[in-house]
């Protein structure tokens, strides 16, 4: 594994997965893997879990971690190529990411989509100039378009969850009042999909019309715009706001009747309840749901230290 940006760049995602469950049971097995190595952590949004995660699973590797974050402490980057550079920011992507990846063994990077213009956002530019620049391994910490930590640690718990051989997961739209990105969904769609390939899952999406995300990654996945209907027997619910990928960044509606309650999750199969977290109590799910014991989020986020621990494991063991 050179980058971890993608779905794409994983050659078997059951080794991986598997990986990541030895870690959490053993988690400084490999602690010879990254000494003298150094991984930067640039983040140009906030941040809790990826920057506690990511960091922790690099000192379980041995590593040394430097985090930083763009616009606050650097200098804001300019990311378009052959620019007159007389606006508000001062340093180049070319010359910032050169010369991280001097001081930096692997480089993570989180670079929230900006919502304005939707082609930009997916050529996914930040990823790929810094990846072009640095010149050394580039891991996702949540770009535009994809979350492929957050889609890992959702993989990992769902395997450590699951209680039928072929559990139904449901991605549902949750509303929000504040446009979000689609990357959560869309990278949850493109590792649910591998995994219903491989007959390891069912899964179905639901949302109201208008938030149909971009085909590359809802795939073969089944799409319904009835919840109560693909609620009916699923094992898991992972919810998530995102904005219409269509109308590009709109809020089409903030229906509450979207938000998951313990009425609904009658509907499942003792259905445990999934998100990525941040979530807005009461807004996209009810506190009921989030304190009761089908609530899995606070699992789920500790497993991203085991889905860094497995991505950084690989990069080091392919790049020396
Ligand atoms: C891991 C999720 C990060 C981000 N979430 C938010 O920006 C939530 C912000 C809010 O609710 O105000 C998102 O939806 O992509
Ligand atoms: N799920 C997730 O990536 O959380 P943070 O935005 O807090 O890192």
């Amino acid at each position: 594994m050179t980058n971890f940006l993608s779905l794409a760049d994983v050659t078997d995602i059951d080794a991986l997965i598997q990986s990541g469950l030895a870690a959490k049971a053993n988690p400084f097995a490999d602690q010879h893997l990254g000494k003298n190595k150094t991984i930067g952590l640039i983040f140009f949004n906030s941040s809790l879990r990826t920057r506690l995660s990511t960091q922790k699973a690099a000192q379980n590797l041995g590593m040394n971690v430097m985090i930083m974050n763009v616009g606050q402490d650097s200098w804001g980057l300019e990311m378009e190529e052959g620019v007159l550079m007389n606006g508000d920011k001062a340093e180049h992507v070319r010359e910032a990411a050169a010369v991280m990846g001097r001081y930096c063994n692997m480089i993570g990077i989180r670079a929230f989509a900006e919502l304005k213009d939707r082609e930009k956002d997916y050529r996914e530019q930040v990823m790929h100039q810094f990846a072009k620049y640095a010149r050394v391994p580039i891991v996702n910490l949540e770009s535009a378009t994809r979350h492929p930590l957050q889609s890992l640690a959702d993989c990992i718990t769902i395997e450590e969850a699951k209680t039928v051989a072929r559990p139904k997961v449901v991605l549902t739209w949750l509303p929000h009042f504040k446009p979000l990105p689609q990357a959560v969904a869309n990278s949850f769609c493109e590792w649910m999909n591998a995994r219903a390939k491989a007959g390891h899952i069912e899964f179905i999406v639901t949302h109201p019309e208008g938030y149909e995300l971009a085909p590359e990654f809802v795939g073969d996945a089944y799409v319904t715009h009835n919840q109560s209907e693909a609620f009916a027997g699923a094992d898991f619910i992972y919810g998530k706001n995102w904005s219409s990928y269509t109308q590009y960044g709109q809020v089409l509606t903030q229906d509450p009747s979207w938000a998951v309650t313990m009425e609904d999750l009658q509907l499942t199969n003792n259905g445990k309840f999934m998100h990525c977290l941040p979530v807005r109590r009461n807004l996209k799910v009810a506190d009921a749901v989030l304190d009761s014991p089908q609530s899995l989020v606070i699992e789920q986020a500790a497993n991203r230290e085991w889905s860094a621990q497995a991505v950084l494991k690989e990069i080091l063991k392919h790049n020396g």
